[in-house]
């Protein structure tokens, strides 16, 4: 963005940082803007006794009655410095309890509306950068209003030194302003580089967070010692932040130039103003006690001047991020959840017809012409090798994503229809890499929404998922907090955890269920549970089960085989074992491997004939 545009939108920039500051603090913002216009009163009346106390002091008379003439003048200067002071102080003050709280206020909104995007925006790498602008947007909107308030503290000093100057002779104040523009286009040029700098290296940063983030982390920490990645890891790390450096390094190399050069022209300004002011003496066209009142309102002016130019490039730098922020909030990245209204009711059946869907930037479809139908009462089990479009697939029944071609359709209603956020109160999920939430096993299992019947219905859940054990082994049971980064909580096993995953699902009374490899993790005793509980799980829900163990999929009432997005199989377990095929293929194989075992001799054990 230009200077121009950015310009032309400061005002409505402005007026939503000052819309935010004043949904979150009101008597702050109120003392703020009250502080300032007083202050900056106080500043043109302690200029203008500054004049007054020159005036007198250099005019003829006797030192006694020059001192008389001057006291009152004097005594005006030294309250409107004291009340400046008291204003900088409270000023100060409310701004220290703005801006924190605007900031949060910000950062609030912007995870709002994150949680109203469509989860395909993941999908979308621009989606990530826009996202970490937004991010970044957020931190500084608490800037931009205490720069605002900079800013508008500048020209206070700045109005009440033109004033006075220009009580003394016209041609003083804009030589003076004319003398601050090169600092202003130095500052904002050096601002405008940062940006770039920023913007080019956003992916560069992720990377670095995390990278960070995989080395510092408990989840990695055991990997990287066994896998000896700490060199490589390091020197990932290191390129990474050097390539940041660099590029600040850079935009800071450029900066200063700017600065420079502002510096040179401000300063070669600054000298003609002094040198006009010394004419105007010389030439007696300004008298010696106006001279001296002008040469303390020239020095309150060009700080003032200073201030204005620094504080509008930081402005216009606080400005841009800001406006990420706000293009961020107001289009959600551009994925904001916009479906329907349709509430559904019951969830009888999800029928999917023709289903396409192609990731965002895939060369080829996920899934491609894909017809199938759930219906309550029944298991119904997605096989197909590793890639085969199983996961997606139950993301489009689930209605987390929706079609690029073909429909989804919850009791005939498209998915595209029904209002999300109501459609997702009947889905049960347990993901192949389900949330370990830092909350308590309560917290973990209810996610956060009881329901009535209390902890009999946990208890109940947790019985058909196995997590009862784990429950019972916990130091104070469901209150126990799960994890170990604070003191009292306690760690779970990988196994463990997947038992509350389950019983989180189980937990929902949610229609459609679905289970994407639920008991990878499981012990056998375990995993024989679930699956011997699967038919009355399903009695009044609709089951979508995901495993590559076949021995499971048994129990399902139809089987969905998949390949290349593609299903190439349709049936009952009995229909397909006994015909050629995909499943009977990988059949085969499991249970070769599941027969070998069984078929070798324990080493020690063999017998003699
Ligand atoms: N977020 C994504 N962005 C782009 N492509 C994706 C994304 N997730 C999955 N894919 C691609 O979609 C295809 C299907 O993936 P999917 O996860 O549905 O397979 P799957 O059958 O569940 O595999 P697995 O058995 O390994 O879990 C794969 O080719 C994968 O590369």
């Amino acid at each position: 963005m230009t200077f121009r545009q950015l310009a032309t939108r400061l005002p409505q920039l402005t007026a939503r940082s000052v819309a935010l500051a004043w949904r979150v603090d009101r008597p702050a913002l109120l003392g703020l803007l009250t502080c300032q216009v007083v202050s900056g009163i106080a500043e043109a009346t302690g200029l203008l006794a500054m004049a007054g106390t020159i005036g007198a002091l250099f005019s003829s008379g006797h030192v006694v009655e020059r001192l008389l003439d001057a006291w009152v003048s004097v005594l005006v200067l030294v309250a409107a410095a004291g009340l400046h002071a008291v204003l900088g102080i409270a000023t100060n003050w409310l701004s220290s309890r703005l801006v924190p709280a605007a900031q949060q206020e910000a950062e609030v909104m912007f995870l709002e509306a994150t949680l109203n995007v469509e989860l395909s925006a993941y999908d979308s790498p621009g989606f990530r950068d826009r996202k970490d602008a937004a991010e970044r947007g957020a931190e500084w909107a608490g800037d931009l209003f205490a720069t605002g308030q900079d800013l508008i503290a500048s020209a206070a000093t700045t109005a009440a030194g033109a004033l006075v100057l220009a009580s003394f002779h016209p041609v003083l104040l804009p030589l003076l302003l004319l003398a601050g523009l090169p600092q202003g286009w130095a500052q904002i040029h050096a601002a405008r580089t940062a940006r770039m700098a920023f913007t080019s290296t956003m992916s560069l940063s992720r990377m670095k967070y995390m990278l960070r983030w995989h080395l510092s982390a408990r989840e990695t920490a055991d990997q990287i010692r066994t896998g000896t990645m700490t060199p490589f890891l390091m020197r990932r790390y290191r390129k990474v932040a050097t390539g940041l450096y660099e590029s600040q390094r850079r935009a800071s190399a450029l900066g200063a130039r700017s600065a420079l050069i502002g510096a040179a022209f401000g300063g070669l300004a600054s000298g003609v103003v002094w040198a006009v002011l010394v004419w105007l003496l010389a030439t007696g066209r300004l008298s010696a006690a106006a001279g001296g009142a002008a040469a303390f309102a020239l020095r309150s002016v060009a700080s003032g001047t200073k201030g204005v130019a620094n504080a509008g490039a930081r402005m216009f730098r606080d400005g841009l991020y800001f406006q990420d922020w706000t293009d961020f909030l107001t289009e959600a990245g551009g994925y904001r959840i916009d479906r329907g209204r349709a509430v559904p009711e019951e969830v009888r059946e999800v029928r999917v017809e023709n289903l396409t869907y192609r990731y965002d930037g895939a060369e080829r479809d996920a899934l491609c012409e894909v017809s199938l139908t759930v219906r309550r009462g029944e298991v119904v089990a997605l096989v197909g090798e590793n890639g085969s479009g199983k996961t997606t697939l139950s993301k489009l029944l689930a209605g987390l994503y929706l079609p690029t071609g073909g429909t989804v359709a919850w009791d005939g209603v498209d998915t595209r229809d029904l209002d999300p956020h109501l459609a997702w109160k009947h889905t049960a999920v347990v993901p192949q890499d389900f949330a370990r939430w830092p909350f308590n096993a309560r917290q973990n299992i209810t996610q956060g929404q009881p329901v009535p019947g209390g902890d009999t219905v946990i208890r109940t859940a947790c019985e058909a998922s196995g997590a009862d054990e784990v429950v019972d082994g916990l130091g104070r049971g469901l209150d126990t907090l799960l994890t170990r980064d604070w003191a009292g909580g306690e760690a779970l096993s990988g196994g463990q955890w997947q038992r509350l995953a389950l019983a989180r699902a189980f937990y929902r009374p949610a229609p459609l269920l679905i289970l994407d490899e639920p008991t990878s993790a499981l012990d056998p005793r375990a995993e024989h549970r679930i699956f011997a509980n699967l038919r009355d799980l399903a009695a009044d829900r609709a089951v979508v089960l995901i495993t590559h163990r076949l021995a499971n999929v048994s129990a399902a009432d139809r089987i969905v085989v998949l390949e290349h997005g593609r299903v190439i199989q349709h049936g009952t377990f009995t229909d397909l074992v006994a015909q050629p095929g995909r499943l009977r293929e990988l059949w085969e194989l499991q249970n070769d491997r599941a027969a070998v075992p069984s078929q070798r001799t324990v080493p020690g054990t063999e017998r003699t004939p």
